[in-house]
């Protein structure tokens, strides 16, 4: 039996509509609209598509946006100035530095310099040590993981109590993330790494499994429990000579036609995680709007 396609592009327009809404509820409470400044360091293709599609949907949906487009020559403190700057200024709720920053730059440094009460990346250790401790109703929470978790409860509903879920993966704004959002889920998390013994067999354990590797198709079908949920987050551009010379294509960290074929549902790539990670921006901006006007924190759950 084929597995359900998740269709996350679906799924991330109705958190857009929430957000959407909740901006537009928000604007005439507060006097002013939510606001977005996203900073991109250097020219990094990709990154320089993901940025201009947050700015877009930050206009669409009514914020003020703005979009501060550095060169890579750009100092730490050239960037910290631009942070403290956005930090003062009472109209911007969100700031997002992408990542990577050039080498030369400390990103760490960087991404504590953020005010926590602005951090829509949920990256500030406040932010980290909020989700750790369950205080997610103070919380930003990480957009990935976030989106990712309104995938899974698309499928199996709001407790994942009794449930196995393994996260392949525990990067700082990924794979730990997820895993603390599983939990509070009621999962019992499995979090496993480059320097897991036989991942193959860890895996398939897994009712839910979390790929945030970025190797691609590592997770072949015979890893996969029968009736598994299986969240693919990995972006992986491969080459794609079948499309012509020089063209590439999108594929995840798992093989989802081989998946498909053992789970109970899946994400595609592209249109899984990456429509909600941009959606949940949009939404963390708006919770970031309220909490810092003193008004209730919206949902924007399933
Ligand atoms: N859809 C979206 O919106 C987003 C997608 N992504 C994508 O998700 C993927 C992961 O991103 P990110 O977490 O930032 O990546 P990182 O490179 O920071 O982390 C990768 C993790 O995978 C582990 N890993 C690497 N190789 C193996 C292996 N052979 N077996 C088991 N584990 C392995 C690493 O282990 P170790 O710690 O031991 O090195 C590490 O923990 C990428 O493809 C990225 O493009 C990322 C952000 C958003
Ligand atoms: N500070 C920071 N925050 C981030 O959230 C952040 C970041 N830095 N750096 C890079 C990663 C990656 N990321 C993606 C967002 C959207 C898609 C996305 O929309 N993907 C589409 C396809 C897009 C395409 O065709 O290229 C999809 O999967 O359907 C992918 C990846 C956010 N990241």
């Amino acid at each position: 039996m084929a597995a359900e396609i998740i269709d996350g592009k679906a799924i991330a327009q109705t958190v857009l509509a929430k957000a959407r809404a909740a901006a537009s509820a928000f604007t005439p409470r507060a006097g002013r609209p939510p606001g977005l400044a996203v900073v991109l360091v250097g020219e990094d293709p990709a990154s320089q598509v993901y940025v201009r599609n947050k700015s877009r949907e930050a206009e669409a949906a009514g914020f003020r946006s703005e979009q501060h487009n550095l060169p890579v020559t750009t100092t730490e403190a050239e960037l910290l100035a631009l942070v403290a700057r956005l930090n003062a200024d009472p109209g911007i709720d969100g700031i997002l530095v992408q990542l990577p920053l050039p080498r030369t730059i400390d990103t760490d440094r960087v991404l504590m310099a953020v005010d926590p009460a602005k951090d829509v990346d949920g990256f500030h250790p406040v932010n980290v040590g909020l989700l750790g401790s369950g205080a997610t109703a103070r919380a930003l929470v990480p957009c990935t993981p976030a989106g990712s978790l309104i995938l899974i409860e698309s499928v199996l509903g709001p407790s994942l109590a009794g449930k196995q879920a393994v996260v392949v993966g525990r990067s700082n704004i990924v794979g730990k993330p997820i895993a603390q959002l599983l939990l509070q889920r009621d999962a019992t998390v499995t979090i496993a790494h480059s320097k897991t013994a036989d991942l193959a067999a860890v895996c398939r354990r897994a009712d839910v499994l979390v790929a945030a590797v970025g190797r691609p198709e590592m997770i072949r079908g015979d890893w996969i429990r029968p009736g598994a949920v299986v969240v693919d987050v990995g972006i992986n551009r491969i080459p794609a000579p079948e499309r012509g010379e020089g063209r590439t294509r999108l594929v995840g960290d798992v093989a989802t036609r081989e998946a498909a074929e053992i789970a109970r549902a899946i994400t595609p790539v592209p249109g899984g995680v990456g429509p909600m990670t941009i959606a949940l921006l949009m939404a963390n901006t708006v919770t970031a709007a309220h909490l810092r006007e003193g008004l209730p924190r919206p949902v924007f759950g399933a």
